[in-house]
């Protein structure tokens, strides 16, 4: 089964665009969960740019699916989940100044800090996850850094799938056979949407969560938030 979290990051950008608390969050997660959702996951940036530190707080109190904090593993984004000791922390090697995550990690190039970090959270009981591109090499990094799972970065995928969808799984294939072999749990996230999400699902094996947001929360404009995540659930039945 692959469990879908959604990602309600927009969901804070749209309530800083006033400085209120419109649209809540901490409502929002508890309704994504009521509709379905398998868990919620959050990735604060450093600028706090849509959630802030606060709400992962809050939220820890009233998610009761799989909590998932992604993040690049700073001083303050280690101590902000350590504090709060999340289901599962996803490292993300992102730039402070990036729009959104654009790359993977290089687990062979950062093997020695991958292993000291995923050492710290694995003993207080988080399960981790580390973003990487669709590349035997850095699938093979990870299983060496003892990380619990992996997601595999999944924008090319998302831009290729239109024009030829065979080509653009194959790298991500290939990357999940790795992961099988090498007893690493398998997420995916970035860009999916309810086009190019069933075809993920269908061909992966053991792609065991998929975390969405930027697609899901604007066809909830369209559908609303209870149809759109009953549409995401049925791709991945
Ligand atoms: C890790 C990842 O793939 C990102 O998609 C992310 O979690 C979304 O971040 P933004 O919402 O800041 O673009
Ligand atoms: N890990 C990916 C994620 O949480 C959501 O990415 P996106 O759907 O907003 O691109």
């Amino acid at each position: 089964m692959t469990k879908l979290s959604v990602n309600i990051n927009k969901i804070a950008t749209l309530r800083n665009a006033r400085g209120g608390d419109r649209p809540n969050v901490v409502q929002v997660a508890k309704d994504c969960e009521r509709f379905g959702a398998q868990g919620i996951t959050v990735h604060p940036r450093p600028d706090e740019r849509h959630i802030r530190y606060q709400d992962v707080h809050d939220l820890k109190e009233i998610v009761t699916t799989e909590f998932n904090i992604e993040g690049n593993p700073t001083p303050d984004f280690l101590k902000l989940v350590k504090g709060v000791k999340p289901a599962q922390a996803t490292l993300v090697p992102d730039a402070p100044d990036a729009i959104t995550s654009n790359a993977g990690w290089d687990t062979v190039k950062h093997k020695d800090f991958l292993t000291d970090v995923i050492g710290e959270l694995k003993e207080l009981g988080i399960r981790t996850s580390i973003f990487v591109d669709p590349v035997t090499e850095m699938v093979e990094g990870a299983a060496a850094v003892k990380t619990d799972r992996i997601e595999l970065y999944t924008e090319s995928y998302a831009r290729q799938y239109q024009d030829n969808r065979e080509e653009a799984i194959a790298p991500y294939l290939e990357a999940a056979r790795k992961a099988q072999e090498l007893g690493l749990g398998l997420n995916a996230g970035h860009d999916l949407d309810l086009d190019n999400l069933k075809y993920m699902h269908d061909t992966l094996p053991g792609l065991l969560e998929v975390s969405i947001g930027h697609a899901l929360i604007c066809d909830a404009l369209y559908y609303g938030l209870e149809n759109t995540i009953q549409l995401y659930l049925r791709q991945l039945r």
